[in-house]
């Protein structure tokens, strides 16, 4: 095949009948998924089924005695010739009252059966969107920014809480069905076992296209995911708060709309394609399941006519070939729709099966307290990249230094960072806390000792004192711990002039919500940093860049005085915040090109002594 999306055509499995059936291996783990979701409601929908299942039968069955007993009442009448009385008429109607109550009992089952359906739908709905949420938080960053597993993610989260349900009432179904079936069948046989099998070559042609039509759906759906993203991308920038600025100054909304338009323009045209197809051939295998259907209904007449059946039982057997035709279509179907449904539960599975990093370590402590962070010869390269972002970085800072980040933009100040709070690990090289590997740490508490601000932090719509708490989940809703953290991030102040102060919701998603300034978010971000009080570790990326000279200067003060008994670790690019570090770091290119005190970076005269210079210029 030379289309570029060859290796999902062949991922999705569909050479011949043994890739057909091997989808079906998702039915049993959906099974599972709904008897764990609630047992009550699955035990609940089997018994409906049954009863669904059996019944048309036993009414075509009172239907054929309905007849019998109105053709010999009629014989009767005819002979006896006296007037209609409850006593004549009561053997048939008996009949038609019991058809009444089976009828009645169908419609019950039905009514239980979607009843208990859409409650099951809901509750597995939920089940499933919780399970993705949940593997979502043990996955790595790395895997969060590869594509092609974000594209999982997407079609794992947009079809696959509906598909689990979808399978399961399609199974029932299909049971349903089958009983159907196999009570029609015990009716049926006793006509002619050849009308069993007229009925199922009738109904063959159109299943084998249903399940080759699903097969084609799925891998549309499959390959197109990155067209879908790119859809859902584009609302979201075009009816966003955040996004609608610029939309709105730069004359976005055309051009933007134009691409969206487009992209739907040419999955319409894959869509009709393949609906036409399907519906065509649908109709025309149809019609042999018609034309089996006529051929079967002349040879009841016939034998009728002839005298071998009665009227009562060529109404049931017309009506027996009429219902069993749709059950078995209906069968036939379903089976094609799990086919549908295991694709796309395949989809489900292969994310939730995604390999978690395991390399989460179990120390608490390291081989040597106090000796702080090392970095090895520590080199790294973005998974999926070639160029190291890093080279044989060596540093030491031990408990009460403080270390400054100087470089350009893309030097790879904030990929340290990174680093060091284990988002990513080391290519070559290791870094140590305390003498003990990173990776042997356990995460938990190695992420507990570190207070973090990065340059692009989270701006969550919630009050304005759970974007602090959210800096230590244990301290989440303490607002006496709000109340600290805020100070030392200097973020008191504004806070407490919001009209409900600390319970002030931010953002614009919820009534209510307030917008802050560029400054006044980063001092909440600040001031989540300071919510890890058993943080010794404190790391803030520009965390001043948006604020006025008089906040930036509160904050540094506070720093310091924060930082004692802490290792700080601070990126900046204004050197007036730097040099105050007891050591500093210039990193270009991955590397560290120079290394010192402000003074002794200044006398060295090398780059750092340029850059500072050309600043200080700036403000003369
Ligand atoms: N997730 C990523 N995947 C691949 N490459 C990345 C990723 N993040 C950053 N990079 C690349 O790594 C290099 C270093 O980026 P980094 O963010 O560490 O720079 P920085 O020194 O912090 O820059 P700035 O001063 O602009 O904040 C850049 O060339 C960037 O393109």
């Amino acid at each position: 095949m030379s289309s570029p999306h060859a290796h999902l055509y062949a991922a999705a499995g569909t050479s011949g009948l043994s890739g057909f059936f091997s989808f079906f291996r998702y039915s049993r783990r959906a099974l599972a998924l709904v008897w764990d979701t609630s047992r009550g409601l699955t035990i609940g929908l089997a018994l409906c089924t049954l009863v669904a299942g059996v019944l048309p039968a036993v009414a075509a069955w009172v239907g054929k005695l309905i007849v019998d007993a109105v053709v010999a009442a009629m014989a009767l009448h005819a002979e006896a010739d006296q007037a209609l009385s409850f006593a004549s008429t009561w053997p048939v109607l008996r009949y038609v009252a019991f058809e009444a109550l089976v009828i009645a009992l169908i419609a019950l089952a039905q009514r239980g059966l979607s009843a208990q359906q859409s409650l099951l739908r809901a509750l597995l709905g939920q089940k499933v969107n919780v399970m993705i949420l949940e593997k979502a938080g043990t996955l790595s960053l790395a895997q969060f920014e590869d594509s092609e597993f974000y594209d999982k993610l997407t079609r794992a989260r947009r079809e696959a809480s509906t598909r689990p349900l979808s399978l399961v009432n399609k199974t029932f179904g299909l049971l349903q069905n089958a009983i159907s079936l196999a009570s029609f069948a015990v009716l049926l046989v006793q006509f002619s076992p050849w009308a069993l099998l007229i009925l199922l070559i009738g109904a063959l042609p159109v299943f084998v296209s249903e399940a080759k039509f699903s097969g084609d759906a799925f891998r549309l759906f499959r390959w197109r995911s990155p067209q879908t993203r790119m859809q859902m991308y584009l609302e979201t920038v075009l009816a966003r708060e955040d996004s609608i600025k610029e939309v709105k100054l730069f004359g976005l909304g055309p051009l933007f709309l134009q691409r969206y338009r487009d992209i739907f323009d040419t999955l319409y045209a894959e869509d009709r394609r393949l609906t036409i197809r399907r519906d065509v051939w649908g109709f025309l295998l149809g019609l042999l399941g018609t034309l089996a259907f006529y051929g079967a209904y002349a040879w009841v007449v016939i034998a009728t006519i002839g005298g071998r059946l009665t009227l009562g039982e060529m109404t049931m057997y017309l009506m027996v070939f009429k219902q069993g035709q749709a059950a078995l279509s209906a069968s036939l179907t379903a089976i094609g729709g799990m086919y549908e449904d295991n694709l796309y539960l395949s989809n489900l599975y292969e994310y939730l099966e995604q390999p978690v990093d395991p390399s989460t370590g179990t120390l608490t402590q390291g081989a040597s307290p106090g000796d702080g962070i090392r970095f090895e010869r520590v080199s790294f390269t973005y998974p999926g990249t070639r160029e190291p972002v890093l080279q044989e970085i060596d540093l030491h800072l031990r408990p009460g230094e403080s270390l400054a980040l100087v470089g350009q933009n893309g030097s790879g100040k904030t990929t340290l960072i990174k680093l060091l709070t284990r988002l990513y690990d080391p290519s070559e090289g290791r870094i140590l806390l305390d003498g003990s590997d990173l990776r042997e740490w356990d995460d938990t508490i190695l992420r507990r000792r570190i207070g973090v601000i990065f340059q692009d932090f989270e701006r969550y719509q919630l009050p304005v004192g759970e974007n602090l708490g959210v800096g230590d989940v244990d301290a989440f809703t303490d607002t006496e711990r709000w109340e600290t953290a805020a100070r030392r991030g200097t973020a008191d102040a504004f806070i407490e002039r919001l009209e409900h102060g600390y319970h002030t919701q931010l953002g614009r998603w919820f009534e209510n919500g307030q917008e802050l300034s560029g400054g006044q978010w980063q001092k909440v971000a600040l001031s989540r940093a300071y919510m890890r009080e058993q943080a010794d570790i404190l790391v803030l990326d520009e965390p001043t860049a948006a604020m006025d000279a008089a906040a930036e200067a509160q904050v540094f003060e506070q720093f310091r005085r924060h930082a004692k008994k802490r290792m700080t670790i601070l990126i900046s690019h204004r050197f007036s915040t730097v040099r105050a570090a007891d050591q500093i770091l210039v990193i270009d290119n991955g590397r560290i090109i120079e290394r010192g005190t402000h003074e002794s970076l200044l006398t060295e005269n090398g780059r750092y002594a340029q850059l500072f210079r050309l600043q200080a210029a700036g403000y003369k």
